[in-house]
């Protein structure tokens, strides 16, 4: 039978991979970040602000809240009427009437009157506390059988008895009770949000709460993705021996969604040299950022870097961290900047995790650029990576009995790969909640030890 051999091509003319620059992580970060330029901003309607990054510090522009409210559903009172009030010696008050959240009715109550007020409305501003209506005995029979009648007028669908006229007020209230009082959250000119927040659900609410309706912010870059590798099958595609699916371009957008960037381009292309160039030409001048994965070894086919080293302001490193060693980095001639990560899935992730995060957070302006680091006991023991910065995919554990809010030092980790196996442990990947950083000079961790850890999924 005649032997099938595998055509050999001719090995490229490659730079040589040992010219790359040995770096620490740290080194290598603080060289991106101090190259790194913001994005431009533009001023934005806040409804449509949601995710991008404060430009500028915001103001409140009224008092949070607006004017002094109920805090209640009951009856606004001069609280001097209601002293001595007890269930067994109420004191009986006049019903003016009723304040409803969006009226702007304010009636003068003199001694003995009152007005029904719903929780936002507007409190009289003769009246200074509420007294809930949990507090106070009506005029009307509770409307039992008319409770759930569209007919039923509005009070008498109520659960609790409201009087029209007179109503009986069974304790004590203070000036104060149950009013929210103008500007006591938030005054005027107060700070809101600062330059460098991201627009979160609840900070966008506050800025709309607080009068704002235009934003000046940072939005998102503009990232494509590049796979390359000829072994690279489309999901669901037959696979044949030397085939596998093609799986980074999912965790970047994912990595990236979580930066909350969601628009990304994706491409895929072969190890052709010219296809790449080709590829990186049209990508980098059309978005602020190229994210890349495999092809940065020193394979024969590893094109990415042999392409990379033609461009002036990118530079090749030997990341002194495991996994994640080989990288190019730095902004193509075509504008973007470029991120080459190496194709090993948990290397590409923990790359992304450790410089492409801090980048895009930083063209956005944000105050935040890394995850904050916290402190965690390892559940296992495993072997360290001396010399480098071990990033170790971890899952994370609690007490079985936990405190009703454990404190970071009662969170534990245990690896969710092999320690030794993690660059290409895409499925143990999977499991993973967070990393463990376990600096150079720390050697094999022990079961009990504290360990820095960055949590990945809430
Ligand atoms: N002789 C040496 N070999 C290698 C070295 C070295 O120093 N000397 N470094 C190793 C390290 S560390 C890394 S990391 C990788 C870097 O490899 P590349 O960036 O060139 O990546 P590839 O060779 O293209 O692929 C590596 C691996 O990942 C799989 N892969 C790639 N792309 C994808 C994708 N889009 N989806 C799923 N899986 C992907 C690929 O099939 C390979 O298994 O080099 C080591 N070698
Ligand atoms: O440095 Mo590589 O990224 O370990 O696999």
């Amino acid at each position: 039978m005649e032997e099938q051999v595998a055509p050999t091509p001719a090995a490229p003319a490659a730079p040589d991979p040992a010219q790359a620059v040995a770096v620490t992580p740290e080194a290598h970060l603080a060289w991106v970040l101090a190259r790194m330029t913001q994005i431009a901003p533009r001023l934005l309607p806040l409804e449509d602000a949601l995710g991008t990054v404060l430009a500028e510090d915001v103001r409140a522009a009224h008092p949070l809240p607006l004017w002094a409210n109920s805090a209640m559903d009951g009856y606004a009172v001069r609280s001097g009427d209601t002293s001595g009030a007890t269930p067994e010696q109420p004191v009986a008050l006049t019903v003016l009437g009723e304040v409803a959240a969006g009226s702007d009715w304010d009636p003068h109550l003199n001694p003995g009157e009152c007005v029904r007020v719903m929780t936002g409305a507007p409190l009289p501003t003769s009246a200074d506390a509420v007294v809930r209506v949990e507090r106070t005995r009506g005029d009307r029979e509770r409307a039992a059988s008319s409770t759930h009648s569209a007919l039923a007028p509005a009070h008498a669908r109520s659960e609790l008895a409201w009087a029209d006229h007179t109503v009986q007020i069974t304790e004590a209230v203070t000036p104060g009770t149950d009013v929210r009082a103008r500007g006591e959250d938030r005054d005027a000119g107060d700070l809101v949000a600062r330059s460098g927040d991201s627009l979160t659900a609840a900070r966008a609410s506050a800025l709309a709460a607080a009068g704002i309706a235009e934003v000046l912010v940072r939005e998102a870059p503009s990232v494509a993705v590049l796979v390359t590798g000829a072994e690279l099958q489309p999901l669901g595609a037959q696979l044949s021996r030397g085939q596998i699916p093609e799986s980074n371009s999912l965790l970047m957008r994912g990595l990236l969604a979580e930066c909350g960037i969601t628009r990304v381009h994706v491409a895929r292309c072969p190890d052709d040299e010219a296809t790449v160039r080709a590829q990186l030409a049209k990508l980098g001048a059309t978005h602020d950022l190229v994210v890349t994965t495999g092809g940065v070894g020193p394979g024969t086919r590893d094109v990415m870097r042999i392409v990379l080293a033609d461009e002036p302001e990118v530079r090749a490193v030997r990341v002194a961290v495991r996994p994640g060693q080989p990288q190019c980095t730095g902004r193509l001639t075509a504008g973007a900047w470029i991120f080459a990560l190496p194709g090993n899935p948990v290397s590409a992730a923990v790359s992304f995790e450790l410089f492409v995060r801090p980048a895009l957070r930083t063209m956005q302006g944000c105050a935040d650029t890394s995850r904050p680091r916290l402190r965690a006991t390892a559940a296992a023991s495993w072997r360290g990576a001396t010399g480098r910065l071990q990033v170790l995919p971890v899952i994370f554990t609690q007490d079985p009995e936990p405190s009703i809010a454990p404190a970071a030092s009662e969170l534990r980790c245990l690896p969710a790969v092999h320690a030794g196996r993690v660059s290409h442990s895409v499925g143990g990947h999977g499991a993973a909640e967070g990393y463990a950083l376990v600096g150079p000079e720390t050697g094999d961790v022990h079961e009990g030890d504290q360990v820095t850890v960055i949590r990945v999924v809430a």
